[in-house]
């Protein structure tokens, strides 16, 4: 008896030019362009296990051990029906196939950051749960048809579609077809992009991304403005600088963009926060370390962005990430050593931290240990990968396996 099944890891991603805002809730379709940069799957992943059988009597998904409701017509439900829809078509033109279009599915995965920490879980997720069943299914479709699919389980999910730099072009079709992801550049045009992504402590639950944006279209003026006058501008203006590896042009955009983001969340109508006075002090940071370099005749050398939630993503290119992590270190104490992948400071670790030559010290106070509970150097990453049988999270018996 043949087991169809196949495993998969999808990336995550953090905007430059943030998606907020939808003309269409039921299929996920966007007021504006945006466009991200994916990070490496080696440091933060969704990892996804498939598999169809005959025995299996409905569809059910595990996530992190525990079973989650597949609901009617929500977004799992409907990511799970298009792909099956996808799956027919290939058994409709070759009748050899197998019909696993009519099998139930078993859906695990894990997401090996912590799901609640605000870390863009459902981009992976929902990235993975799509290319794991596109890898059960065989189906002959390209990363920008699955985006149109992953779309529909959460919008930011469909640029996980794609390493390197991708561009969600927001489409004019009602039905959504043109609404879809694209590569701009692949990971290995501008492989030096770092990421430091600081987790920052937030007690209080927030506004989801999905209601806080549609109270955004509801009640701001000024979204009205971005849409129109902003984005498209700076769309074109962010992927010429990506093409020409123009950091400075990159990083100015990057940050004006996330402001306005938190200027529209703002300018709604009860306002959202989403930034806290941590966020605010890492904004003043990145700003200072830039004035330096500025004043002395260089360029920008790092960016911020935020997305819905105290957290920072800080994009750097790797020849100054080692300033950014003693800068953030030295303000924002930490309480475990910081885990260093690529080997910056040797043996003797990050120590206390530190600034640069000019930087000026007061333009933040330093926190106490825990208002930045942890941080996370990454880079530019690729896109989905299909991982070997061996990697399956499904036991013999359809059911997640123990993990130790
Ligand atoms: N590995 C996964 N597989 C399938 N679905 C997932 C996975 N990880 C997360 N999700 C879905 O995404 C939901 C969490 O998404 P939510 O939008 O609340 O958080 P976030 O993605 O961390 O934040 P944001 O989208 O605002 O950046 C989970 O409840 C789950 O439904
Ligand atoms: C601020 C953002 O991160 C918003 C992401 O929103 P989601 O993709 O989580 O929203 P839904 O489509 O409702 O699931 C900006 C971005 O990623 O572009």
């Amino acid at each position: 008896m043949s087991v169809y099944q196949a495993t998969t890891s999808a990336p995550v991603n953090i905007a430059c030019i943030k998606y907020w805002g939808k003309r269409d809730t039921k299929l996920i379709l966007p007021t504006n362009s945006s466009l991200s940069v994916t990070l490496d799957q080696d440091h933060l992943r969704s990892t996804t296990t498939s598999r169809a059988d005959t025995s299996f009597d409905k569809d059910r998904l595990w996530l992190n051990g525990i079973e989650e409701e597949i609901k009617d017509g929500g977004r799992l439900a409907t990511c799970i029906k298009e792909m099956k829809k996808l799956r027919r078509e290939v058994e409709d033109k070759n009748s050899n196939e197998p019909k696993l279009s009519t099998f139930a599915v078993h859906i695990c995965s894990r997401n090996n950051f912590p799901t609640a920490a605000g870390l863009a879980s459902s981009a992976s997720g929902f990235a993975a749960l799509v290319s794991s069943l596109a890898a059960l299914y065989a189906l002959p479709a390209s990363p920008s048809q699955l985006s149109l699919i992953a779309r529909q389980g959460s919008g930011s999910a469909c640029r996980s579609l794609f390493g390197g730099f991708v561009a969600w072009e927001q489409g004019s079709l009602p039905d959504g077809s043109d609404s879809l992801a694209i590569e701009v550049a692949p990971q290995s045009h501008w492989p030096d992009i770092h990421a430091l992504i600081c987790v920052v402590s937030d007690d209080k639950k927030g506004t989801s991304s999905t209601s806080g944006m549609q109270r955004t279209v509801e009640t701001s003026p000024l979204l009205q403005h971005r849409i129109k006058n902003v984005v498209p501008v700076r769309m074109e203006a962010i992927k010429k600088a990506i093409l020409a590896r123009d950091f400075d042009s990159f990083a100015r955009i990057t940050m004006q963009d996330s402001n306005q983001f938190h200027a529209v969340a703002l300018d709604t109508d009860p306002p959202i926060f989403y930034m806290n006075d941590v966020s605010r002090a890492i904004i003043a940071l990145v700003t200072e370390y830039n004035r330096v370099s500025v004043e002395n005749g260089g360029m920008l050398k790092a960016a911020y962005t935020y997305d819905a939630g105290p957290n920072a993503v800080i994009y750097t290119p790797k020849e100054n990430i080692k300033d950014i992590v003693s800068i953030i270190v030295k303000y924002f104490p930490q309480a475990e050593a910081f885990k260093d992948p690529f080997g910056l400071f040797g043996a003797q670790g990050v120590g206390e931290g530190g600034v640069v030559q000019g930087f000026n010290a007061a333009v933040a106070k330093p926190f106490s240990v825990g208002a930045v509970k942890g941080l996370i150097h990454t880079r530019v990453g690729d896109g989905p990968r299909v991982l070997a049988e061996s990697e399956t999270l499904l036991g013999a018996n359809g059911l997640p396996k123990v993990v130790a």
